[in-house]
């Protein structure tokens, strides 16, 4: 019996002694996985970049939360600047090690459409380009397009913009020559790094307050919300399909294009940057690497900017350039010129192409329909006016021109008395410029309007008047009647720019009286919004003028003559940009500035027309900002001479930015000014004797 009494417990005893080591095991095999899956979550935290490109430290821009970015940047409460679609903010990543970044915050009504799109041109360049010490490297960037969020996130650069620090004069350190012109080599060396990738980049929008200073006061070029590729003309010839499609189809291919990136701070997810070529698709699994090849930082002398070699052809090149053959530069402008020509047509065959032809196509019928997504009715053309107005009315005496006192008088008498006035005010400019010491023609000019040099300089109307005349006698229109419009003329018809011609006298036709002035404002600012307009200091610019959509890609007075009225984008594009920044950069001023001046300076007030002047008299020293210190003369004359060749009408005979670096750099021969800027050329500003006998 008491065996059997023992039993059940010997069995419970038993059991106990199986289930034990048992529970033990699964819970300890438990505690090693939870501290397995701790360890791996540490170790993605911390090694975020852990991608398909392994071995790649340079794998931002990181997905980050909103809630990151909102506590990084303290509530959104320190604004760096405005730009044309939303609020950049200063703030701190906590890692690694309190990173201080600038946070941009894309403006939710501006984020319909246009800002979205340029959210994901700018992620997808910023992602590309990452690598180069002459651009402004994203980090990271947070998307939730349902609720219309979209910031990116760029290491900061403490200086702040070009535009600040040189035109509102906030650092001093560039009143030094050297650091000026390290300044301009930096921006060259970056453009020349975009124009070097394959296929190249085209930036679209080089002004000053995309330029961006670090606390070193290396300049780096920022804001790619309207950069494109340059698409290659030999795609049409390749079944239809295109290189672009061949590296997209390679990519899939390729393992990954997906970026570790830190969710919330505390998480880690797998996503990819996207490829954003098509547009609001962003589901292919793709790298922007596939699409660009970026040169090598360390082998190429593009970016490097150090390595361009000065060979025989090179200077050859450029002397040709100097001496206004027009076989200048031949080999690259033939071959710019062919790029140019077939990209106008060759938007079809690939997505990259047919992304961009999208939205242009999109912007137009948006704006002519009036159906602006942004919702800014004004167009650029009244922006300028209005501008023009506010700054030209400072410099009016009380009380002259316009209707004297109060505006009392009648319509009759207000005419006469403007009349009256506005002549005498012509005179005194006429007769306060003291450099030039033409008496007798200035006796003959004074009846003159001011504003007949500004039609003159941009000679379209004059032009006009002058074919007329010739049909009405009966001659041959293209025959030189001497009156020194050649340069203009020159410069089109000598390098075969008809289309150019027959698109600029088409899209002229159509325009009002004041159109002259606008003339000046290269590119097509006939289809645009207003956009980072500093209304304080009633400039034009903030960010040197009118900007930024897609349908105008560019700055007035910074953008290319060709781009409003082609279409075509290329690399000269950029070096027109530049070469107008270059001048900014050297004179201190900017492009178009009336202000603060009387209007005996109002011949000075186009940067690019008084350059012109100055070289046409030999002058050209009178360009470079008064306040530099310890000027290098000849840096300064030699930066002013490439700026020259770089803002020449024709695309073809610009200098390509490896040119540009060469001669920056002294590598390369520096440039002779071309014939039109010999002081030999009849000079045409602004005294130009009439036709008419009097
Ligand atoms: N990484 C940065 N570090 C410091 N400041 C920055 C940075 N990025 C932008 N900023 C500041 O924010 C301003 C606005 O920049 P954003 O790129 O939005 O517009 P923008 O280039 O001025 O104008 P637009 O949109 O007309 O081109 C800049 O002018 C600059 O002063």
């Amino acid at each position: 019996m008491p065996s059997r009494q023992l039993l059940p417990h010997r069995r419970h005893h038993h059991h106990r002694s199986i289930l034990l080591p048992l529970i033990t095991a699964t819970a300890a095999s438990l505690l090693l996985l939870v501290l397995f899956l701790l360890f791996l979550r540490r170790r993605k935290r911390t090694s975020p970049s852990t991608t398909s490109n392994a071995g790649d430290d340079s794998k931002p821009p990181h997905r980050l939360s909103y809630t990151l970015l909102r506590r990084a940047t303290n509530s959104f409460s320190s604004p760096l600047g405005h730009g044309g679609f939303g609020t950049v903010f200063s703030g701190t990543l906590p890692t690694p090690a309190r990173t201080p970044v600038a946070v941009k915050l894309m403006d939710p009504t501006t984020t319909s459409q246009q800002g979205e799109r340029e959210f994901h041109n700018e992620l997808f360049f910023a992602s590309v380009l990452r690598q180069s010490p002459h651009v402004v490297a994203a980090v990271g960037f947070s998307s939730d397009p349902k609720r219309r969020r979209f910031l990116l996130v760029y290491d900061l650069m403490v200086n702040g913009n070009l535009q600040d620090a040189l035109l509102h004069r906030k650092c001093p350190e560039l009143m030094q020559w050297n650091k000026r012109f390290s300044v301009a080599l930096d921006i060259a060396k970056g453009v020349l790094f975009l124009h070097s990738c394959d296929p190249p980049v085209i930036h679209s929008d080089i002004k000053p307050s995309n330029i961006l200073l670090d606390a070193e006061f290396n300049a780096r070029i920022g804001d790619f919300g309207l950069a494109r590729l340059k698409s290659d003309p030999n795609l049409d010839v390749l079944d239809g399909r295109g290189d672009f499609e061949k590296k997209k189809e390679g990519f899939l291919e390729c393992d990954g294009g997906g970026v570790v990136v830190a969710v919330d701070d505390c998480e880690t997810e797998s996503v990819n940057t996207g490829c954003y070529f098509e547009e609001g698709s962003l589901g292919v699994d793709q790298s922007p690497e596939c699409f660009v090849k970026v040169p090598n930082l360390e082998t190429s002398p593009e970016t490097s900017g150090a390595g361009v070699s000065a060979s025989p052809e090179m200077a050859v090149t450029l002397a040709g350039a100097a001496s206004l053959s027009p076989g200048f530069d031949k080999a690259s402008s033939a071959q710019s010129e062919k790029g140019v020509k077939k990209n106008g047509k060759g938007m079809r065959s690939n997505s990259v192409r047919d992304w961009w032809w999208k939205q242009d196509n999109e912007e137009v019928a948006a704006s002519g329909s009036g159906s602006n997504p942004v919702g800014e009715s004004k167009t650029v053309k009244d922006y300028v006016m209005e501008w023009i107005g506010r700054d030209v009315d400072k410099e009016r005496p009380k009380g002259e021109w316009v209707g004297g006192e109060g505006g009392q008088l009648g319509k009759q008498e207000k005419k006469k008395m403007k009349k009256k006035k506005s002549r005498k005010h012509q005179l005194e400019w006429w007769e306060s410029m003291e450099e030039e010491k033409f008496d007798d023609v200035l006796k003959k000019e004074k009846r003159r309007p001011a504003r007949e040099w500004w039609k003159e300089e941009y000679g379209e109307e004059l032009e006009k008047k002058k074919k007329k005349k010739k049909k009405r006698k009966g001659l041959n229109s293209d025959d030189d009647d001497g009156n020194g419009s050649e340069w203009w003329v020159s410069d089109d018809v000598l390098y075969g720019d008809r289309n150019l011609k027959k698109a600029k006298s088409k899209s002229r036709n159509n325009r009002g009286g004041t159109d002259w002035w606008l003339e000046g404002l290269s590119g097509d600012l006939w289809r645009t919004r207003r956009n980072s307009f500093d209304s304080a200091s009633g400039e034009i610019p903030k960010s040197g003028g009118v900007s930024s959509t897609p349908s105008m890609r560019g700055t007035v007075c910074y953008v290319a003559p060709e781009y409003g009225y082609s279409g075509d984008v290329s690399e000269n594009c950029d070096v027109y940009s530049f070469g107008v920044l270059l001048l900014v950069i050297i004179s201190g001023r900017r492009p178009l500035q009336v202000n603060g001046s009387p209007l005996s300076e109002f011949h000075r007030a186009n940067l690019l027309s008084w350059a012109r002047h100055c070289a046409r008299n030999g002058k050209l020293v009178e360009l470079v900002d008064q306040s530099i210190q310890s000027l290098d003369k000849d840096q300064a004359l030699l930066c002013i001479k490439v700026a020259l060749l770089c803002v020449l009408k024709s695309p073809a005979r610009r200098p390509s930015m490896k040119e540009v670096v060469g001669m920056l750099s002294g590598e390369l021969e520096p440039p002779q000014l071309p014939i039109e800027y010999s002081p030999s050329t009849p000079s045409r500003f602004p005294f130009k004797t009439r036709k008419k006998g009097r």
